[in-house]
């Protein structure tokens, strides 16, 4: 049976995870903690003896920067890499910029909860009002994209994000895992996770439980009709992933101190 490998990653710490606010399209570049995640990412893919034909990225610094390390790390760095506004984080409409403690302090965790991770529902949109409206919408790569810029997200469900997304996968990435390349696409948490969903056929309630800590690979081996050949698996040493994964759910919970 054909074994196609595909890396998906979730770039190094941002600045604004750092601070626990939503960061989404706004163009934080890697905390010194988050070079240091891609760097370690990177060392770990070598020793593995991971060799990439090809990566994709999002247009956000931050996924970029964290590919650029890896392949640095692994002496890769010749290998052709592509980016697309496809693979950008869910856009997270009016939420941009807030603190996730603060908003579960105002509006409850479980409210908090279903904006961060439910399927369909998506935040208020972003309007002109908001302090990074034209920090996002001015930028030269929107204007760049295969859409037009009045056609750009102003907020998204995670299911806009893998309506947004499968084109570019289907289009241009899928065929290239077809023609047995090895690719690592370095993305965000949840323009992975949609990926996931549907690579894995994920329900969309059980799509809640998935979270994908930062810096972190995750191997995912396709058959030849790009079928899952078991589960997806995180690399790296198991227990720390399971405790960067509860620091992130636990990012959109009433901070102790001011419970
Ligand atoms: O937009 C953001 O702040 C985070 C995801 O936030 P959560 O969905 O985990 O709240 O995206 P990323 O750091 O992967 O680019």
């Amino acid at each position: 049976m054909t074994k196609h490998k595909l890396i998906l990653l979730r770039h190094g710490e941002g600045a604004w995870n750092k601070e626990n606010r939503f960061c989404s399209w706004v163009d934080q570049k890697l905390s010194s903690n988050g070079i240091q995640e891609a760097r370690n990412c990177g060392k770990h893919l070598k020793v593995l003896g991971i060799e990439f034909d090809l990566v994709f990225t999002s247009i956000l610094s931050r996924s970029i920067q964290t590919a650029w390390l890896v392949l640095e790390e692994m002496g890769q760095e010749w290998v052709p890499t592509e980016s697309s506004w496809r693979l950008n984080e869910r856009h997270y409409g009016a939420l941009i910029g807030l603190n996730r403690a603060e908003m579960a302090l105002n509006h409850g965790e479980e409210q908090v909860k279903i904006w961060r991770r439910s399927y369909d529902v998506a935040p208020p949109p972003i309007t002109e009002l908001h302090p990074y409206y034209n920090e996002i919408y001015r930028d030269r790569r929107y204007k760049c994209c295969d859409v037009s810029q009045d056609k750009l997200p102003k907020a998204e469900s995670l299911k806009e994000v893998l309506d947004r997304l499968l084109p570019y996968w289907n289009d241009r990435i899928a065929p290239e895992v077809k023609n047995g390349k090895t690719i690592l696409i370095s993305a965000h948490g949840n323009s992975t996770r949609a990926l996931l969903k549907h690579l894995e056929g994920i329900s969309d309630e059980d799509i809640a439980n998935v979270t994908l800590p930062t810096g972190v690979p995750v191997l995912l081996e396709l058959d030849e009709n790009l079928c899952p050949i078991g589960r997806h698996q995180f690399l790296g040493d198991q227990e720390a992933i399971q405790a960067a994964i509860k620091k992130v759910e636990d990012q959109g919970k009433v901070q102790p101190a001011a419970k």
